[in-house]
């Protein structure tokens, strides 16, 4: 069965490999996109976090609150130095709170704590503070009236003096409250700034929330495009493998049907040439293994069952007709029609014709012939009949001279004697004349049988024609000869025929006599001394043997 056509271009279509290959491109440029985007959130997520961190760091926070401090020690300073002109305060509590004050203004030794951004941005408010730090090291140094120290350095503690505390206080209630406006300013510059900052780190964050809601959103997008198209290619992955195990599963049909139709094509090719009148056989040249041999042949060579090993030469059974076979076989690689016998214990006739061809690598040879037993057998039986006479069953004259001549050479050949009988009824017109054709014929018959009784197997009998007969008796005397001769004779006369109107019918026979001699060179002149011998026992009487030299008188 053909293989259904849309079957076969679907097939061709998966192998071309463009939409198949289509997928994995798709698959793989969604990969790189998911992973960029996988990239691009993480940087605007980091991005993002910094912006948070700085915005969670109080920088601005840090400069109001410090601003502020500085702010209200210095208003508890200005209070205090109040009081203490007042008497209400000692020069120590100046002198302590003096201390806090400074302490509050440089809490690391290095001057005033302000951020890097406020001092770049707000410089006069940095200088304030420097400004009031000096202050507050001179106030500090007056009240406490020591050793002056350097500027930079806090002065060695000392024991404050009431006069010097309020000479300070006065000084410091004399700018204090152009220190604390100052300071309210900053505050206020401060705050103001402090806002500006926050709302600018709030839209920036606000922003880069956006592009990372965005690059999320594509990350977000891929992730489902890349699933989606893995589904889709896990679908069609499925659906090929279905329709891929549907083809296999086709394909495997197909294939148990041709199988099964060529195991039947085998069985009944190995039934026909089984049932065939041919015989067949395939065997290889080399090693002369059996590939086939039908029953037919098998039981014409004899065997029980087919031979595992036969070679093709082997199977003839004449060497010289096996020698011919096989020599033309390899020559032109076939034979045709050849005659020959096969087998070795009962050879029998066939018309063999044979080839030398190839099977899977392998010479081998094919051979096949018919039975021609029956056919050779019938040739031989009408090539059996040309040659006698259908009268008498008799050799007929040409078979006579053909034999005759063959065993004549060789007598002559060898020195043997041999010699011939010419043998001929007498008076026979008259026997067809008195008792009809039939009764000469039969006459004829009786005659032929009763010469033959006479003769040994080696001797040759023939009928040359009409009522004359001839026979070679090789190896025979003129003397032996005689004898046989007159033994006939004496048969011939007693053979007591009867006629169909029942009367005796008798009759004579006269033979002439001629054994081999050296002048004879051939049968015929043999037969021609016998024959001359002959008429002169016609011409002298009849019923007599006459041998050529003289005629033998009878008894
Ligand atoms: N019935 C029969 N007669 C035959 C056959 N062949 C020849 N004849 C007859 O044989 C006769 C031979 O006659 P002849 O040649 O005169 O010889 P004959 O009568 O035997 O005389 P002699 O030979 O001289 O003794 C003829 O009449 C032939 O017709 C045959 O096959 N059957």
């Amino acid at each position: 069965m053909p293989y259904p056509s849309a079957k076969r271009q679907t097939l061709a279509s998966n192998s071309s490999g463009t939409p198949a290959a289509s997928g994995p491109r798709t698959t793989y440029r969604l990969l790189v996109l998911v992973v960029a985007m996988a990239l691009g959130t993480s940087a605007a997520l980091w991005w993002t976090l910094r912006q948070a961190q700085d915005l969670a760091q109080p920088h601005q926070q840090n400069d109001l609150w410090y601003i502020s401090s500085v702010h209200n020690e210095l208003a508890r300073v200005s209070l205090l130095a109040r009081q203490l002109r007042g008497r209400e305060a000692s020069a120590q509590d100046l002198t302590d709170r003096l201390d806090v004050l400074y302490s509050t203004l440089d809490t690391s030794g290095r001057g005033p704590r302000v951020s890097t951004q406020l001092r770049e941005a707000l410089p006069g408010t940095a200088q304030s503070l420097d400004e009031l730090r000096t202050l507050v090291e001179q106030w500090s140094e007056q009240a406490i009236a020591s050793t002056p120290g350097s500027s930079a350095a806090r002065p060695q503690r000392a024991t404050a003096t009431p006069q010097a505390a309020v000479r300070v206080a006065e000084d410091i209630s004399r700018q204090s409250d152009t220190l604390l406006e100052r300071l309210r300013q900053a505050v206020a510059t401060v705050h103001l700034f402090s806002n500006q900052q926050t709302d600018h780190a709030r839209q920036q964050l606000h922003q880069r929330f956006i592009v990372l809601s965005v690059v999320l959103s594509g990350l977000l997008g891929g992730t489902a495009l890349l699933i989606a198209k893995l589904v889709k290619d896990a679908r069609a992955a499925t659906a090929a493998s279905r329709r891929l195990a549907q083809t296999n599963r086709e394909l495997e049909d197909l294939v148990a049907r041709r199988t099964r139709k060529l195991e039947e094509g085998r069985a009944l090719l190995g039934f026909i040439l089984d049932t065939s009148p041919s015989d067949v056989l395939l065997t290889e040249v080399e090693s002369g293994h059996v590939l086939f041999i039908n029953h037919r042949l098998t039981e014409r060579l004899g065997l029980k069952a087919a031979p595992k090993t036969l070679f093709l030469p082997d199977l003839l059974y004449d060497l010289d007709t096996r020698q011919r076979f096989m020599q033309t076989l390899d020559q032109y690689g076939q034979v045709d029609a050849m005659e020959a016998q096969i087998g070795s214990q009962t050879p029998c006739w066939s018309s063999l014709s044979a080839r030398l061809i190839d099977v899977e690598g392998q010479l081998a040879h094919l051979l096949w012939g018919f039975d021609i037993s029956t056919h050779k057998a019938l040739e031989a039986q009408l090539r059996e009949l040309a040659t006698r006479d259908a009268l008498s069953g008799l050799l007929n004259r040409r078979a006579f001279m053909e034999r005759s001549t063959a065993l004549f050479d060789h007598c002559r050949r060898h020195g043997q004697p041999c010699t011939v009988l010419m043998i001929d009824i007498d008076h026979f017109k008259r026997i067809n004349d008195l008792h009809g054709h039939q009764m000469g014929d039969t006459a004829i018959r009786a005659c032929a049988d009763a010469i033959g009784q006479a003769l040994r197997e080696a001797d040759l009998l023939g009928r040359l024609g009409g009522e004359e007969f001839a026979a070679l008796l090789p190896h025979a005397s003129a003397n032996s000869a005689q004898q046989v001769a007159e033994r006939i004779r004496g048969a011939i006369a007693q053979l007591g025929l009867v006629s169909p109107a029942g009367e005796p019918v008798t009759f004579t026979i006269s033979i002439g006599m001629a054994t081999n001699e050296r002048y004879h060179t051939g049968i015929e002149p043999l037969l021609a001394d016998a024959d001359a011998a002959l008429y002169r026992a016609k011409a002298t009487g009849r019923n007599k043997v006459l041998a050529h030299e003289a005629a033998v008188p009878s008894p």
